[in-house]
């Protein structure tokens, strides 16, 4: 298992190793024992699995507020997406900062979002699945939303002219600014 920072120190790419043999390939996507070698010791207490119909579709920016505040271990289980977190931890050296990963089924690559980061992907092609652990249960009163296109994010999704596909909640979300923030730095993850 190769674990590597970002941009954003506490934000990791995770590639689990994969045994390819004549049949395919075994990867362990996911171990508590390697993960805690490596520092990390969230309890995840969900998976979630979603699939998009069509390339271009967008999920996001999305998070849930404290009491019920997750971080997630996302991963793509079919076809291609771009991951995007956004640091919205107030008094973060790297508050409104936004990383991206690809993932894909091809690279195996998982992606670590802490808690106090808005999470979304956007989807390069059709029929994608995107597979992840949550650290605390769906509670729909916490769920909260900020605009994919929000110009003081500035996530550069690589849409081109296309128009996203996007459901009726993301696309009524609030700019970040308009946002009754519930997160707090208080220190590195790791
Ligand atoms: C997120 C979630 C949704 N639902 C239900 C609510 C709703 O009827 C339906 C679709 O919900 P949404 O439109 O919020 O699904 P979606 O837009 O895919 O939301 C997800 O987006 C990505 C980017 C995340 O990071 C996730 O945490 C989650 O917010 O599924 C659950 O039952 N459990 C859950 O954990």
């Amino acid at each position: 298992m190769i674990v590597e920072r970002t941009a954003i120190p506490d934000v990791l790419v995770i590639t689990p190793a994969r045994f390819g043999d004549d049949r395919g390939f075994f990867s362990e996507s996911w171990s508590a024992r390697k993960m805690a070698e490596h520092g990390l010791d969230t309890l995840f207490v969900q998976d979630n699995h979603s699939f998009s119909a069509k390339a271009g579709t967008v999920r996001g920016l999305h998070f849930q507020s404290p009491p019920h505040a997750q971080a997630k271990l996302v991963r793509c289980g079919r076809g291609r997406l771009f991951d995007v977190v956004v640091d919205i931890r107030r008094g973060s050296p790297t508050y409104g900062k936004w990383v991206g990963e690809e993932l894909s089924f091809e690279n195996g690559k998982q992606l670590f979002v802490p808690v106090g980061f808005l999470h979304g992907f956007v989807t390069r092609e059709d029929g994608t699945e995107i597979v992840y652990k949550c650290s605390d249960y769906y509670a729909p009163d916490c769920d909260g939303a900020v605009r994919y296109d929000d110009p003081d994010i500035g996530i550069d999704w690589k849409l081109g002219d296309s128009v996203p596909v996007l459901s009726g909640k993301d696309a009524a979300a609030p700019l970040l600014r308009d946002l009754q923030n519930p997160f707090v730095f208080e220190g590195a993850v790791q």
